[in-house]
């Protein structure tokens, strides 16, 4: 528990515990643990409408949980002593169209007790040549890189990024990759929603996969992965998919095009049993599941791995 200044027993900077939002009739969230440590980055990963905004909402104080508690810093986030650690960059952000780039982050880090100066935070962010130009004539990835200055100019222990590289080309997304990375390592943390399982792999020292306001899946990106040891099986055969299928080591079947789709945990098994029964077997493939693909089998209604965290 967190004593009267704010400091914490166990290293949590934020916590949800058994937090839950209801907006009228849906469950936004249903009742999750998250917790955030010093000196980590959490990527909350899920599809759309899973709950990962609400989640943070609630650790900015925006929005109020109708179950369970929140905390930042160990206190309630609507405390402006909490809230003088955290930066945030969200979806929706609504700056004055008419003022410089210099300016913005000047009036922002002035709410900060120990800001960076506007030189450090515009390199960091990479808008240094964009200063002079008024916010309003920005593109939407420059936009973008100008909210992540905002965010981190008050030199916050914590920054909240709500889907940042939205709307940001390749280069622009990896130098913002580069600079969160930095911040990582000055010792900040960092709490990131992200639909890009490449982002959460480029970054994340713990990934949290969320659907329906549930927390179904929390771990390393290679736990994730490793989640699903399925391995997957294509070939052109004369053998029938329903004979295949039949086979002890095929947990599932399928048709994809011209071949045969097999998913299993013992590739070597299946393959020399479909080479021994088939002499004129072609067009043989065998790939491990990618994380785009043990997400997408996490977050499928009614999988088979959300039972088994269960
Ligand atoms: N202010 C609100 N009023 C009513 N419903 C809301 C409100 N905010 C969120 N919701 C609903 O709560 C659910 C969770 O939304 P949330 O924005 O947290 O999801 P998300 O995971 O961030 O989605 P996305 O990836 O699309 O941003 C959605 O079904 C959404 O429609």
């Amino acid at each position: 528990m967190a004593n009267r200044d704010g400091k914490h027993g166990n290293g949590a900077l934020a916590r949800l515990r058994g937090a839950g939002k209801s907006y009228g009739a849906l469950r936004a969230l249903d009742g999750i643990d998250l917790e955030l440590r010093g000196g980590e980055l959490l990527a909350l990963l899920g599809p759309n409408g899973a709950g990962k905004t609400t989640a943070i909402g609630l650790l900015l104080g925006l929005v109020r949980a109708d179950a369970g508690d929140v905390e930042l810093f160990g206190m309630d986030p609507q405390r402006i002593e909490a809230r003088r650690h955290i930066g945030v960059m969200l979806q929706d952000a609504q700056l004055p169209a008419t003022l410089q780039v210099g300016e913005l982050i000047r009036l922002a880090a002035s709410y900060y007790p120990a800001p960076r100066s506007v030189a450090e935070s515009a390199e960091l962010a990479g808008v240094v040549d964009l200063l002079k130009r008024p916010y309003g004539k920005l593109s939407g990835g420059q936009q973008r890189r100008v909210q992540f200055a905002l965010a981190l100019c008050g030199r916050p222990r914590l920054l909240f990024l709500d889907e940042p590289t939205v709307g940001m080309d390749i280069e622009a997304r990896q130098k913002l990759w580069a600079a969160i990375r930095h911040l990582v390592a000055e010792g900040n943390s960092v709490v990131l929603t992200t639909h890009y399982l490449e982002e959460a792999e480029a970054l994340a020292d713990r990934v949290c996969v969320m659907a329906r306001g549930k927390v179904i899946s929390e771990g390393s990106v290679e736990a994730l992965r490793a989640r699903i040891a399925l391995k997957r099986v294509w070939c052109s055969t004369r053998l029938s998919l329903a004979d295949v299928a039949a086979w002890p080591e095929v947990a599932e079947a399928r048709i994809d095009g011209d071949r045969l789709c097999l998913s299993t945990e013992h590739v070597e098994l299946l393959v020399r049993r479909l080479l021994a029964q088939d002499a004129s077997l072609s067009q043989l493939e065998v790939r491990a599941a990618g994380l785009a693909e043990a997400f997408t089998e996490l977050t499928r209604d009614d999988n088979i791995a959300l039972q088994e965290a269960a």
